[in-house]
């Protein structure tokens, strides 16, 4: 049995049970959490209006804080509503302890300031304690329209707006930014949330845009999405794929919540369970795609590269898929009966080029699907069947070039937020990595296990995907139970003390 992992939200009750505390307790429980919460106001709304905000006394809010601590520590922190400057101080006071005795736990801050309604909910100088003493202790703010102009202190309306007060508040605070979408009309029929994380090369920003969903029942959506990012990244998900399955969570409880029966006004979202179907989750923007433009990030060189909808596989299915490093390699397991395979040189010598047409004349001997990776130009020169390429690579290869000589793509991923990106570009294959610690590749702080496999690949059910990383025989049923078609391996070939009986193994535990 796994444990629970326990997540707190510090934030107001909503006595309508729509947002504030309800709806995040609503969200962890559905997302696989332990939810815990120390409430700063009583508020008395319904659907129709806020009648009173009832800030809790500072002792109040410090005991919650203090027992929470001595029994449930948390794995990841969600704040809300913070009603007066002495509730920030109290947070930031306890944050700050945290931090010291090493706590590290992620802290999502939603800016709560103003209802729905446009009723304030927090005093008047409370803003400029949460800019100098929260948001610092803070990792990631979560804000609407109104939120993220009562912190910039700007008005933004435009998506290049949005994109200026964005990076500013992130570079000021080194915070992430998930700006989310739901009161800004920047493309008709659908929202867009800005993700803008600080990293060591600057600060990169993503829109994520979905169709927009009508329905009235939109109250607490900001409760529910900053809860559902602090209750997946509690379960040791990287940022960008918290904040894409939150938004997907947000949509399929706008989808699928029906609560016009609940009282007069707007009803709450719905809150109904992990989101599985493609449909809920965003679109990453592509730089270099037509769309870009309505999103001041449109970038004309890579639209030259910028190419989707490759020539797909014969099947979706691709089977056992090793990736080696020589020509031998590839005679001999195609000897075995394999089909799909990479050529895979990361020393290449002055010989490379007969190396890639050596391996592309026995591709053609043995009907194998035979993909190069990285060197993508001598792979068209030399009529490969496909390139595989990593996320990088994308930028600077020619993907024109590669579409138009008929080569099937592969392309690398590494959890939600890349597999969304990679799939705007339909390449013929996408593979999820890596599943288990490899000694092959550094790929720490990317490991994705095969739970989050299986939910990614229910995303994409009839779509080609490829599983790679520490893959061995006893590991394979595990991840083949995933419903990938296709399980890429290095070292349980090469390295197998008899790589035909590994051979076997695999094969018949995904073929
Ligand atoms: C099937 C498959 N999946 C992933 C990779 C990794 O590709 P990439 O990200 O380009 O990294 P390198 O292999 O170039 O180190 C792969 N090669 N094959
Ligand atoms: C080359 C490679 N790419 C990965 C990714 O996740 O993108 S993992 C990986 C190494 C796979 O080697 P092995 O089967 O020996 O673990
Ligand atoms: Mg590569």
């Amino acid at each position: 049995m796994q444990t629970r992992p326990v997540v707190w939200t510090i934030a107001g009750s909503d006595s309508g049970g729509g947002a504030g505390i309800q709806a995040d307790l609503l969200t962890f429980h559905d997302l696989g959490v332990h939810g815990c919460s120390a409430i700063t106001a009583n508020t008395a709304q319904n659907t129709l209006t806020v009648a009173a905000i009832n800030p809790l006394p500072e002792s109040a809010l410090q005991s919650q804080l203090d027992a929470l601590l001595s029994d449930l520590p948390p794995l990841a922190i969600k704040i809300g509503l913070l009603a007066n400057t002495a509730q920030v101080h109290i947070v930031a006071d306890f944050l700050r302890g945290l931090r010291a005795q090493g706590c590290q736990v992620p802290v999502v801050y939603d800016p709560v300031a103003v209802a729905s309604s446009g009723a304030s909910m927090t005093e008047g100088s409370t803003g400029a304690a949460v800019v100098s003493e929260l948001l610092p202790l803070c990792d990631v703010l979560t804000p609407n329209r109104v939120e993220l102009e009562w912190l910039a202190s700007a008005e933004v309306d435009s998506a290049g707006d949005i994109l200026i007060a964005a990076k500013k508040l992130a570079g000021a605070n080194e915070i992430a930014l998930a700006v989310t979408g739901g009161h800004f009309d920047i493309e008709p029929g659908t929202t867009a949330d800005l993700l803008c994380v600080p990293g060591e090369t600057g600060i990169t920003s993503d829109w994520l845009i979905g169709r927009k969903i009508d329905t009235r029942d939109t109250h607490g959506t900001g409760c529910t999405y900053s809860s559902a990012v602090a209750a997946i990244l509690a379960q040791g998900y990287p940022l960008k794929d918290a904040c894409v399955v939150a938004n997907a969570y947000v949509r399929r409880g706008l989808r699928l919540g029906n609560s016009s029966q609940i009282g007069e006004g707007p009803g709450p979202v719905g809150h109904c369970g992990w989101p599985n179907e493609l449909q809920d989750f965003p679109e990453v923007l592509v730089a270099g795609s037509e769309r870009a433009k309505h999103y001041a990030t449109f970038d004309a060189a890579a639209a030259e590269n910028y190419a989707a909808e490759f020539v797909q596989p014969d099947t979706t299915r691709l089977g056992l898929y090793p990736v080696v490093e020589t020509v031998e390699w590839i005679e001999k397991l195609a000897r075995e009966g394999v089909r799909t395979l990479q050529l895979r040189i990361k020393n290449p010598g002055d010989d490379l080029r007969e190396q890639i047409e050596r391996a592309v004349a026995i591709g053609r001997k043995f009907d194998l699907r035979l993909f190069i990776n990285d060197y993508w130009q001598l792979a068209i020169e030399c009529g490969a069947y496909g390139v595989h390429l990593g996320q990088e690579d994308l930028q600077a290869a020619d993907l024109q070039a590669i579409q138009r000589a008929g080569l099937k793509l592969g392309i690398s991923t590494h959890g939600f937020f890349e597999m969304l990106y990679a799939w705007q570009y339909r390449p013929s294959y996408l593979a999820t990595g890596a599943i288990y610690a490899t000694n092959t590749k550094d790929m720490s702080g990317q490991l994705q296990g095969p739970r989050k496999l299986a939910r990614m690949a229910t995303l994409l059910p009839d779509y080609p995907l490829v599983a790679i990383g520490g893959i061995n025989v006893e590991r394979a049923p595990d991840v083949a139970a995933s419903g990938v078609g296709s399980i890429a391996v290095v070292t349980a070939i090469t390295q197998a003390p008899d790589y035909q009986a590994a051979v076997t193994q695999l094969r018949a535990v995904i073929e």
